[in-house]
Protein backbone atom coordinates (compact mmCIF):
# COMPACT_ATOMS: atom_id res chain seq x y z
CA UNK A 1 0.00 0.00 0.00
CA UNK A 2 1.30 3.19 -1.27
CA UNK A 3 1.95 5.81 2.06
CA UNK A 4 -0.17 8.64 -0.14
CA UNK A 5 -2.92 7.05 -2.16
CA UNK A 6 -2.83 8.86 -5.54
CA UNK A 7 -6.40 8.93 -6.68
CA UNK A 8 -5.48 7.42 -10.06
CA UNK A 9 -3.80 4.55 -8.64
CA UNK A 10 -7.15 2.72 -9.58
CA UNK A 11 -7.89 3.41 -12.84
CA UNK A 12 -6.46 0.37 -14.82
CA UNK A 13 -4.18 1.05 -18.01
CA UNK A 14 -6.70 0.79 -20.87
CA UNK A 15 -8.75 3.85 -19.69
CA UNK A 16 -5.79 5.89 -17.68
CA UNK A 17 -3.34 5.82 -20.68
CA UNK A 18 -5.73 6.45 -23.21
CA UNK A 19 -6.23 9.77 -24.32
CA UNK A 20 -10.05 9.95 -24.25
CA UNK A 21 -9.51 9.63 -20.24
CA UNK A 22 -7.69 12.71 -20.18
CA UNK A 23 -10.25 14.25 -21.97
CA UNK A 24 -12.86 13.18 -20.07
CA UNK A 25 -11.05 14.76 -16.81
CA UNK A 26 -10.91 17.72 -18.62
CA UNK A 27 -14.96 18.00 -19.68
CA UNK A 28 -15.04 17.36 -15.90
CA UNK A 29 -13.61 20.44 -14.59
CA UNK A 30 -15.56 23.42 -14.71
CA UNK A 31 -11.99 25.51 -14.02
CA UNK A 32 -10.91 23.58 -17.58
CA UNK A 33 -12.62 26.89 -18.72
CA UNK A 34 -9.55 29.02 -17.77
CA UNK A 35 -7.31 27.76 -20.30
CA UNK A 36 -9.30 30.39 -22.87
CA UNK A 37 -8.23 32.90 -20.85
CA UNK A 38 -4.44 32.27 -22.29
CA UNK A 39 -2.49 32.73 -25.98
CA UNK A 40 -1.25 29.06 -25.74
CA UNK A 41 1.55 29.20 -27.67
CA UNK A 42 1.42 26.50 -31.43
CA UNK A 43 4.07 23.91 -32.39
CA UNK A 44 4.19 25.62 -35.20
CA UNK A 45 5.07 28.97 -33.34
CA UNK A 46 7.84 27.68 -31.11
CA UNK A 47 9.24 25.83 -34.09
CA UNK A 48 9.00 29.36 -35.78
CA UNK A 49 6.54 28.21 -38.66
CA UNK A 50 4.34 31.01 -40.26
CA UNK A 51 2.15 29.98 -42.70
CA UNK A 52 -0.34 32.65 -45.48
CA UNK A 53 1.21 34.55 -47.94
CA UNK A 54 4.63 35.79 -46.31
CA UNK A 55 4.81 32.64 -44.01
CA UNK A 56 6.99 30.33 -44.63
CA UNK A 57 5.62 26.90 -45.99
CA UNK A 58 8.11 24.81 -46.84
CA UNK A 59 7.52 21.35 -45.81
CA UNK A 60 9.51 20.38 -42.84
CA UNK A 61 9.72 17.32 -40.65
CA UNK A 62 5.85 17.89 -39.19
CA UNK A 63 2.65 18.16 -41.02
CA UNK A 64 0.62 21.47 -41.06
CA UNK A 65 -1.90 20.19 -38.97
CA UNK A 66 0.79 19.32 -36.71
CA UNK A 67 2.30 22.76 -36.32
CA UNK A 68 -1.10 23.99 -35.84
CA UNK A 69 -1.57 22.24 -32.80
CA UNK A 70 -1.39 23.76 -29.46
CA UNK A 71 2.09 23.16 -27.98
CA UNK A 72 2.25 21.68 -24.60
CA UNK A 73 3.54 24.11 -22.30
CA UNK A 74 4.50 22.44 -18.67
CA UNK A 75 6.98 25.37 -17.73
CA UNK A 76 4.71 27.94 -15.95
CA UNK A 77 6.76 27.16 -13.25
CA UNK A 78 9.59 28.91 -15.19
CA UNK A 79 7.26 31.68 -16.77
CA UNK A 80 4.12 31.48 -17.02
CA UNK A 81 2.13 31.81 -19.95
CA UNK A 82 0.25 35.06 -21.70
CA UNK A 83 -3.15 35.88 -20.74
CA UNK A 84 -5.24 36.97 -23.49
CA UNK A 85 -6.52 39.82 -21.45
CA UNK A 86 -2.83 41.17 -21.04
CA UNK A 87 -2.67 42.63 -24.40
CA UNK A 88 -5.70 44.44 -24.24
CA UNK A 89 -4.66 46.00 -20.67
CA UNK A 90 -1.30 46.98 -22.36
CA UNK A 91 -2.81 48.55 -25.28
CA UNK A 92 -5.13 50.56 -23.07
CA UNK A 93 -2.16 51.91 -21.19
CA UNK A 94 -0.06 53.09 -24.60
CA UNK A 95 -3.57 54.22 -25.71
CA UNK A 96 -3.43 56.52 -22.39
CA UNK A 97 0.18 57.12 -22.41
CA UNK A 98 -0.21 58.58 -26.33
CA UNK A 99 -3.45 60.54 -25.61
CA UNK A 100 -3.19 61.63 -22.13
CA UNK A 101 0.60 62.12 -21.29
CA UNK A 102 1.54 63.11 -17.73
CA UNK A 103 -2.63 63.12 -17.02
CA UNK A 104 -2.57 59.49 -17.55
CA UNK A 105 -1.05 59.63 -13.79
CA UNK A 106 -4.07 61.33 -12.25
CA UNK A 107 -6.69 60.56 -14.31
CA UNK A 108 -9.24 57.59 -14.36
CA UNK A 109 -8.58 55.70 -17.40
CA UNK A 110 -10.96 53.30 -19.41
CA UNK A 111 -12.11 50.59 -18.99
CA UNK A 112 -12.59 51.43 -15.03
CA UNK A 113 -8.50 51.14 -15.12
CA UNK A 114 -6.97 53.09 -11.91
CA UNK A 115 -4.90 56.17 -12.40
CA UNK A 116 -1.35 55.00 -12.66
CA UNK A 117 -0.87 56.85 -9.26
CA UNK A 118 -3.03 54.55 -7.49
CA UNK A 119 -2.27 51.11 -9.78
CA UNK A 120 -0.33 50.16 -6.26
CA UNK A 121 -3.12 50.51 -4.49
CA UNK A 122 -5.80 49.01 -6.90
CA UNK A 123 -3.14 45.91 -6.62
CA UNK A 124 -3.50 45.19 -3.38
CA UNK A 125 -6.50 43.79 -2.64
CA UNK A 126 -6.44 40.67 -5.00
CA UNK A 127 -2.39 39.97 -4.12
CA UNK A 128 -3.39 40.07 -0.68
CA UNK A 129 -6.41 36.93 -1.43
CA UNK A 130 -3.42 35.17 -3.18
CA UNK A 131 -0.86 35.03 -0.52
CA UNK A 132 -3.50 35.06 2.39
CA UNK A 133 -2.57 38.44 3.85
CA UNK A 134 -4.09 41.74 4.70
CA UNK A 135 -4.23 44.62 1.73
CA UNK A 136 -1.75 46.61 4.36
CA UNK A 137 0.73 43.69 4.54
CA UNK A 138 1.21 43.24 0.65
CA UNK A 139 2.54 45.60 -2.32
CA UNK A 140 3.75 45.17 -5.83
CA UNK A 141 6.94 46.58 -6.12
CA UNK A 142 10.87 46.08 -7.54
CA UNK A 143 11.88 42.42 -8.34
CA UNK A 144 12.58 39.31 -6.22
CA UNK A 145 15.83 39.66 -5.47
CA UNK A 146 15.83 43.59 -4.91
CA UNK A 147 13.34 42.87 -2.76
CA UNK A 148 14.72 40.38 -0.61
CA UNK A 149 17.85 42.57 0.18
CA UNK A 150 15.18 45.55 0.85
CA UNK A 151 13.68 43.13 3.42
CA UNK A 152 16.58 41.59 4.58
CA UNK A 153 17.83 45.55 5.47
CA UNK A 154 14.80 46.16 7.48
CA UNK A 155 14.48 42.38 8.90
CA UNK A 156 18.56 41.34 9.24
CA UNK A 157 19.95 43.50 12.50
CA UNK A 158 23.10 41.49 13.24
CA UNK A 159 24.30 42.07 17.20
CA UNK A 160 27.54 40.46 18.07
CA UNK A 161 25.58 37.35 19.77
CA UNK A 162 23.09 36.85 16.70
CA UNK A 163 24.45 37.45 13.08
CA UNK A 164 23.39 33.96 11.45
CA UNK A 165 21.60 33.64 8.16
CA UNK A 166 20.36 30.20 7.57
CA UNK A 167 19.03 29.22 4.25
CA UNK A 168 19.02 25.77 2.68
CA UNK A 169 22.39 24.12 0.64
CA UNK A 170 20.50 24.26 -2.46
CA UNK A 171 18.87 27.73 -2.42
CA UNK A 172 18.14 29.56 -5.77
CA UNK A 173 21.53 31.22 -6.45
CA UNK A 174 20.53 34.67 -6.33
CA UNK A 175 18.75 33.97 -3.01
CA UNK A 176 22.00 32.75 -2.48
CA UNK A 177 24.30 35.63 -3.20
CA UNK A 178 21.56 37.85 -1.51
CA UNK A 179 22.26 36.16 1.59
CA UNK A 180 26.04 35.97 1.38
CA UNK A 181 26.33 39.29 0.33
CA UNK A 182 23.82 40.90 3.26
CA UNK A 183 26.25 39.32 5.98
CA UNK A 184 29.88 40.81 3.67
CA UNK A 185 27.15 43.98 3.61
CA UNK A 186 27.60 43.90 7.61
CA UNK A 187 31.53 42.99 7.54
CA UNK A 188 30.15 39.31 8.93
CA UNK A 189 32.33 36.25 7.99
CA UNK A 190 31.02 34.20 5.44
CA UNK A 191 30.95 31.13 7.73
CA UNK A 192 27.89 33.30 9.03
CA UNK A 193 26.01 31.45 6.37
CA UNK A 194 24.29 28.11 7.69
CA UNK A 195 23.32 26.09 4.88
CA UNK A 196 20.59 23.30 5.40
CA UNK A 197 21.63 20.16 3.14
CA UNK A 198 19.53 16.92 2.73
CA UNK A 199 21.02 14.21 5.25
CA UNK A 200 20.86 12.23 2.20
CA UNK A 201 22.63 12.48 -1.17
CA UNK A 202 20.75 10.50 -2.94
CA UNK A 203 17.79 13.26 -2.32
CA UNK A 204 17.20 16.57 -2.30
CA UNK A 205 14.07 16.11 -0.07
CA UNK A 206 14.51 17.71 3.63
CA UNK A 207 12.19 16.94 6.60
CA UNK A 208 10.57 19.46 8.25
CA UNK A 209 12.32 17.54 11.35
CA UNK A 210 16.22 18.43 9.85
CA UNK A 211 15.30 21.95 9.17
CA UNK A 212 13.53 22.72 12.56
CA UNK A 213 16.83 20.48 13.96
CA UNK A 214 19.51 22.67 11.79
CA UNK A 215 17.66 25.92 13.27
CA UNK A 216 17.58 25.00 16.92
CA UNK A 217 21.04 23.84 16.52
CA UNK A 218 22.34 27.47 15.38
CA UNK A 219 19.40 29.11 17.53
CA UNK A 220 21.67 31.32 19.77
CA UNK A 221 23.76 32.94 17.65
CA UNK A 222 21.00 33.20 14.22
CA UNK A 223 19.62 36.36 13.26
CA UNK A 224 17.51 35.59 10.31
CA UNK A 225 16.67 32.15 8.24
CA UNK A 226 15.67 32.61 4.86
CA UNK A 227 13.74 29.48 2.99
CA UNK A 228 11.75 29.39 -0.20
CA UNK A 229 8.38 28.49 0.56
CA UNK A 230 8.44 26.12 -2.59
CA UNK A 231 12.06 24.78 -3.54
CA UNK A 232 12.92 25.60 -6.95
CA UNK A 233 14.70 22.22 -7.98
CA UNK A 234 12.78 19.16 -6.03
CA UNK A 235 9.41 20.93 -5.75
CA UNK A 236 8.87 20.71 -1.81
CA UNK A 237 6.58 22.69 -0.48
CA UNK A 238 7.57 23.28 3.13
CA UNK A 239 5.94 23.66 6.02
CA UNK A 240 5.87 27.33 6.63
CA UNK A 241 3.58 27.68 9.21
CA UNK A 242 5.73 25.10 11.94
CA UNK A 243 9.13 26.58 10.55
CA UNK A 244 8.23 30.08 11.13
CA UNK A 245 6.27 29.20 14.53
CA UNK A 246 9.72 27.37 15.21
CA UNK A 247 11.88 30.40 14.32
CA UNK A 248 9.88 32.22 16.61
CA UNK A 249 10.23 30.39 19.38
CA UNK A 250 13.82 30.85 19.56
CA UNK A 251 13.77 34.46 19.13
CA UNK A 252 14.67 34.31 15.20
CA UNK A 253 12.99 36.22 12.16
CA UNK A 254 12.14 34.20 9.34
CA UNK A 255 11.32 35.53 6.14
CA UNK A 256 10.13 33.26 2.68
CA UNK A 257 10.98 33.29 -0.79
CA UNK A 258 7.55 32.31 -2.51
CA UNK A 259 8.91 32.77 -6.22
CA UNK A 260 7.35 29.37 -6.80
CA UNK A 261 4.90 29.25 -4.20
CA UNK A 262 2.58 32.33 -5.42
CA UNK A 263 -0.42 31.72 -7.50
CA UNK A 264 0.47 27.46 -7.36
CA UNK A 265 -0.32 26.79 -3.86
CA UNK A 266 -2.73 28.74 -0.93
CA UNK A 267 -0.76 30.12 1.52
CA UNK A 268 -1.89 32.09 5.02
CA UNK A 269 0.78 34.73 5.30
CA UNK A 270 -1.17 36.80 8.01
CA UNK A 271 -2.53 33.81 10.23
CA UNK A 272 0.95 31.88 10.07
CA UNK A 273 3.06 35.32 11.26
CA UNK A 274 5.39 35.11 8.66
CA UNK A 275 7.37 38.43 8.91
CA UNK A 276 8.43 39.25 5.62
CA UNK A 277 7.87 37.72 2.10
CA UNK A 278 8.89 38.37 -1.31
CA UNK A 279 7.74 37.22 -4.85
CA UNK A 280 8.14 37.49 -8.56
CA UNK A 281 4.88 37.60 -10.76
CA UNK A 282 6.02 36.03 -13.86
CA UNK A 283 5.67 32.27 -12.66
CA UNK A 284 2.41 30.80 -11.93
CA UNK A 285 1.22 34.68 -11.69
CA UNK A 286 1.91 34.82 -15.28
CA UNK A 287 2.57 38.93 -15.29
CA UNK A 288 5.27 38.46 -18.40
CA UNK A 289 9.08 38.12 -18.10
CA UNK A 290 11.04 40.04 -15.41
CA UNK A 291 7.46 41.86 -14.37
CA UNK A 292 7.74 44.03 -10.81
CA UNK A 293 7.44 41.49 -8.14
CA UNK A 294 5.30 41.61 -4.73
CA UNK A 295 6.39 41.67 -0.60
CA UNK A 296 4.64 41.09 2.41
CA UNK A 297 5.31 42.60 5.55
CA UNK A 298 3.31 41.44 8.68
CA UNK A 299 0.88 44.42 10.18
CA UNK A 300 2.80 42.21 13.86
CA UNK A 301 5.67 44.72 13.13
CA UNK A 302 3.72 47.85 12.86
CA UNK A 303 1.81 46.77 16.41
CA UNK A 304 5.06 45.88 17.63
CA UNK A 305 6.35 49.66 17.07
CA UNK A 306 2.95 51.25 18.08
CA UNK A 307 3.14 49.63 21.66
CA UNK A 308 6.60 50.21 22.24
CA UNK A 309 6.31 53.68 21.04
CA UNK A 310 2.96 54.68 23.24
CA UNK A 311 0.57 52.46 24.29
CA UNK A 312 -2.31 54.02 23.31
CA UNK A 313 -3.25 53.38 19.33
CA UNK A 314 -5.29 56.76 19.38
CA UNK A 315 -2.19 59.12 19.63
CA UNK A 316 0.14 57.49 17.42
CA UNK A 317 0.90 59.64 14.25
CA UNK A 318 2.28 58.25 11.16
CA UNK A 319 5.80 58.54 11.60
CA UNK A 320 5.65 56.36 14.80
CA UNK A 321 3.77 53.56 12.38
CA UNK A 322 6.90 53.12 11.46
CA UNK A 323 7.21 49.31 11.12
CA UNK A 324 11.31 49.20 10.91
CA UNK A 325 14.41 51.16 9.54
CA UNK A 326 14.55 50.89 5.91
CA UNK A 327 16.22 51.86 2.86
CA UNK A 328 13.91 54.83 1.45
CA UNK A 329 12.13 56.39 -1.59
CA UNK A 330 9.63 58.98 -2.24
CA UNK A 331 6.93 55.86 -3.19
CA UNK A 332 6.90 54.71 0.27
CA UNK A 333 5.94 58.65 1.50
CA UNK A 334 2.71 59.31 2.58
CA UNK A 335 0.95 59.68 -0.73
CA UNK A 336 -1.62 63.18 0.42
CA UNK A 337 1.70 64.70 1.01
CA UNK A 338 4.15 63.25 -1.46
CA UNK A 339 4.59 66.25 -4.39
CA UNK A 340 4.98 69.05 -1.22
CA UNK A 341 8.48 68.02 -1.89
CA UNK A 342 9.29 68.88 1.66
CA UNK A 343 12.10 66.07 2.39
CA UNK A 344 10.29 64.81 4.95
CA UNK A 345 10.05 60.43 4.87
CA UNK A 346 6.19 59.68 6.16
CA UNK A 347 6.21 56.24 5.46
CA UNK A 348 3.04 54.78 4.20
CA UNK A 349 1.59 52.29 7.02
CA UNK A 350 2.02 48.88 5.75
CA UNK A 351 4.09 47.41 3.21
CA UNK A 352 3.28 50.24 0.56
CA UNK A 353 5.98 52.11 2.98
CA UNK A 354 8.82 49.95 1.56
CA UNK A 355 7.94 51.35 -1.85
CA UNK A 356 11.00 52.92 -3.72
CA UNK A 357 10.45 54.83 -6.98
CA UNK A 358 7.18 55.10 -8.98
CA UNK A 359 6.43 51.62 -10.47
CA UNK A 360 6.32 50.96 -13.89
CA UNK A 361 2.84 51.55 -15.14
CA UNK A 362 3.73 48.92 -17.71
CA UNK A 363 4.30 46.12 -15.56
CA UNK A 364 1.57 47.14 -13.24
CA UNK A 365 -1.08 47.00 -15.98
CA UNK A 366 0.21 43.72 -16.98
CA UNK A 367 0.29 42.43 -13.23
CA UNK A 368 -3.55 43.79 -13.38
CA UNK A 369 -4.56 41.76 -15.92
CA UNK A 370 -3.19 38.66 -14.44
CA UNK A 371 -4.89 39.40 -11.39
CA UNK A 372 -8.05 40.04 -13.11
CA UNK A 373 -7.64 36.18 -14.43
CA UNK A 374 -6.86 34.38 -10.82
CA UNK A 375 -10.37 36.54 -9.61
CA UNK A 376 -12.34 34.75 -11.99
CA UNK A 377 -11.53 32.00 -9.28
CA UNK A 378 -9.79 31.15 -5.82
CA UNK A 379 -6.45 30.13 -5.19
CA UNK A 380 -8.21 26.85 -3.28
CA UNK A 381 -10.28 25.65 -6.11
CA UNK A 382 -7.17 25.79 -8.53
CA UNK A 383 -5.39 24.13 -5.63
CA UNK A 384 -7.78 21.09 -5.65
CA UNK A 385 -7.47 21.07 -10.05
CA UNK A 386 -3.64 21.28 -9.19
CA UNK A 387 -4.01 18.53 -7.18
CA UNK A 388 -5.56 16.15 -9.26
CA UNK A 389 -3.39 17.45 -12.64
CA UNK A 390 -0.49 16.74 -10.69
CA UNK A 391 -1.60 13.29 -9.15
CA UNK A 392 -2.29 12.36 -12.66
CA UNK A 393 1.06 13.44 -14.16
CA UNK A 394 2.50 10.89 -11.18
CA UNK A 395 0.73 8.08 -11.95
CA UNK A 396 1.02 8.21 -15.95
CA UNK A 397 4.76 8.92 -15.52
CA UNK A 398 5.15 5.92 -12.60
CA UNK A 399 3.49 3.50 -15.65
CA UNK A 400 6.29 3.02 -18.08
CA UNK A 401 6.34 -0.05 -19.98
CA UNK A 402 9.13 -2.12 -18.60
CA UNK A 403 10.25 -1.98 -15.34
CA UNK A 404 12.10 0.25 -13.60
CA UNK A 405 11.38 3.55 -15.14
CA UNK A 406 14.73 5.55 -16.50
CA UNK A 407 13.43 7.93 -14.37
CA UNK A 408 12.37 8.86 -10.88
CA UNK A 409 10.38 11.59 -9.41
CA UNK A 410 12.15 13.55 -6.85
CA UNK A 411 8.92 15.37 -5.50
CA UNK A 412 7.72 14.34 -2.62
CA UNK A 413 5.29 12.07 -2.97
CA UNK A 414 2.91 13.53 -0.12
CA UNK A 415 0.54 15.82 -2.56
CA UNK A 416 0.99 18.34 0.98
CA UNK A 417 4.32 18.25 0.33
CA UNK A 418 4.47 19.58 -3.23
CA UNK A 419 2.64 22.05 -5.84
CA UNK A 420 2.54 21.96 -9.12
CA UNK A 421 5.43 20.73 -10.16
CA UNK A 422 7.38 17.43 -10.53
CA UNK A 423 10.69 17.14 -10.78
CA UNK A 424 11.89 13.93 -12.65
CA UNK A 425 15.54 12.95 -12.36
CA UNK A 426 16.34 10.99 -15.93
CA UNK A 427 19.27 7.97 -15.88
CA UNK A 428 22.41 9.30 -16.87
CA UNK A 429 23.16 10.84 -20.56
CA UNK A 430 19.86 10.63 -21.16
CA UNK A 431 18.88 14.04 -20.80
CA UNK A 432 20.02 15.52 -23.72
CA UNK A 433 18.24 13.44 -26.33
CA UNK A 434 14.90 13.05 -24.69
CA UNK A 435 14.81 17.07 -24.43
CA UNK A 436 15.51 17.14 -28.05
CA UNK A 437 12.86 15.03 -28.99
CA UNK A 438 10.03 16.35 -26.68
CA UNK A 439 11.00 19.89 -27.94
CA UNK A 440 11.14 18.76 -31.34
CA UNK A 441 7.27 17.10 -30.50
CA UNK A 442 6.41 20.57 -29.38
CA UNK A 443 6.65 19.79 -25.67
CA UNK A 444 8.06 22.78 -22.94
CA UNK A 445 9.67 21.89 -19.96
CA UNK A 446 12.64 23.22 -17.82
CA UNK A 447 15.67 21.15 -17.62
CA UNK A 448 18.42 21.51 -14.92
CA UNK A 449 21.49 20.05 -15.96
CA UNK A 450 22.70 17.23 -15.81
CA UNK A 451 19.55 15.39 -15.37
CA UNK A 452 16.69 16.57 -14.11
CA UNK A 453 13.51 17.98 -15.68
CA UNK A 454 10.93 19.75 -13.64
CA UNK A 455 7.40 19.64 -15.47
CA UNK A 456 4.65 22.16 -13.89
CA UNK A 457 1.16 21.70 -15.08
CA UNK A 458 -0.45 25.56 -14.37
CA UNK A 459 -3.39 25.03 -12.81
CA UNK A 460 -4.96 28.13 -14.36
CA UNK A 461 -4.01 27.09 -18.28
CA UNK A 462 -2.60 23.23 -18.36
CA UNK A 463 -5.21 20.24 -19.14
CA UNK A 464 -5.19 16.53 -18.36
CA UNK A 465 -4.89 16.76 -22.02
CA UNK A 466 -1.43 18.31 -21.55
CA UNK A 467 -0.25 16.28 -19.53
CA UNK A 468 -1.57 13.01 -21.71
CA UNK A 469 0.35 14.40 -24.48
CA UNK A 470 3.62 14.95 -22.53
CA UNK A 471 4.06 11.40 -20.70
CA UNK A 472 3.41 10.07 -24.24
CA UNK A 473 5.83 11.97 -26.04
CA UNK A 474 8.23 12.19 -23.02
CA UNK A 475 8.10 8.26 -22.78
CA UNK A 476 8.42 7.62 -25.97
CA UNK A 477 11.80 9.78 -26.14
CA UNK A 478 12.94 7.85 -23.29
CA UNK A 479 12.85 4.75 -25.95
CA UNK A 480 15.05 6.28 -28.44
CA UNK A 481 16.82 7.79 -26.47
CA UNK A 482 17.86 4.43 -24.46
CA UNK A 483 18.06 2.65 -27.94
CA UNK A 484 20.45 5.42 -29.00
CA UNK A 485 22.88 5.54 -26.21
CA UNK A 486 22.35 1.49 -26.23
CA UNK A 487 22.87 2.23 -22.47
CA UNK A 488 21.26 -1.04 -20.62
CA UNK A 489 22.39 0.76 -17.24
CA UNK A 490 20.51 3.90 -18.32
CA UNK A 491 17.68 1.55 -17.78
CA UNK A 492 18.52 0.52 -14.48
CA UNK A 493 20.41 3.13 -12.69
CA UNK A 494 17.89 5.12 -10.70
CA UNK A 495 14.79 2.28 -10.34
CA UNK A 496 11.37 3.16 -9.63
CA UNK A 497 10.43 5.67 -6.93
C1 LIG B 1 13.55 30.88 -5.73
C2 LIG B 1 13.99 32.02 -6.60
N1 LIG B 1 14.65 33.06 -6.05
C3 LIG B 1 15.07 34.09 -6.81
C4 LIG B 1 14.85 34.13 -8.16
C5 LIG B 1 15.37 35.31 -8.92
O1 LIG B 1 14.34 36.19 -9.20
P1 LIG B 1 14.58 37.63 -9.84
O2 LIG B 1 15.47 37.45 -11.03
O3 LIG B 1 13.21 38.06 -10.24
O4 LIG B 1 15.19 38.48 -8.81
C6 LIG B 1 14.15 33.07 -8.77
C7 LIG B 1 13.87 33.01 -10.23
O5 LIG B 1 14.43 33.57 -11.09
C8 LIG B 1 13.72 32.00 -7.97
O6 LIG B 1 13.10 30.96 -8.51
N1 LIG C 1 15.96 29.92 -16.50
C1 LIG C 1 15.65 31.23 -16.51
C2 LIG C 1 15.87 32.03 -17.66
O1 LIG C 1 16.40 31.44 -18.76
C3 LIG C 1 15.57 33.38 -17.67
C4 LIG C 1 15.03 33.94 -16.53
C5 LIG C 1 14.78 33.20 -15.39
C6 LIG C 1 15.06 31.86 -15.40
C7 LIG C 1 14.77 31.02 -14.22
O2 LIG C 1 15.48 30.13 -13.86
C8 LIG C 1 13.49 31.39 -13.59
C9 LIG C 1 13.11 30.69 -12.33
N2 LIG C 1 13.65 31.21 -11.15
C10 LIG C 1 13.09 29.20 -12.34
O3 LIG C 1 13.24 28.57 -11.30
O4 LIG C 1 12.84 28.65 -13.40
Amino acid sequence: MPKYPNPYAAVNDADLLSEAFARSEDGRDPLSSLRAEFVIPTKGDLRNKQYGPLGNQAAGAHSEDDDHEESVYLCGNSLGLQPRRTREYVNRYLDTWASKGVFGHFKPLEGGHPPWLDLDDALKEQTARIVGALPSEVVVMETLTANLHLLMSSFYKPTPDRYKIIIEGKAFPSDHYAAQSQLAHHNIPSSALITITPPSADSPYLTTEHILSVISQHNASTALVLLPGIQFYSGQFFDIELITRHCHSLGITVGWDLAHAVGNVPVKLHDWNVDFAAWCNYKYMNGGPGVIGGLFVHDNHAKVEQTQVDGDAKHINHNQLVYKPRLSGWWGSDKSRRFRMENEFVPIPGASGFQLSNPSALDMTSVLASLDVFSLTSIEALRARSLRLTAYLEERLLRYDSKPPPYKIITPANPAERGAQLSVLLNPGLLDHVLNYIEEHGVVVDERKPDVLRVAPAPLYNSFWDVHRFVVIFQEGCRRAIARTGSKSAETTNGAS
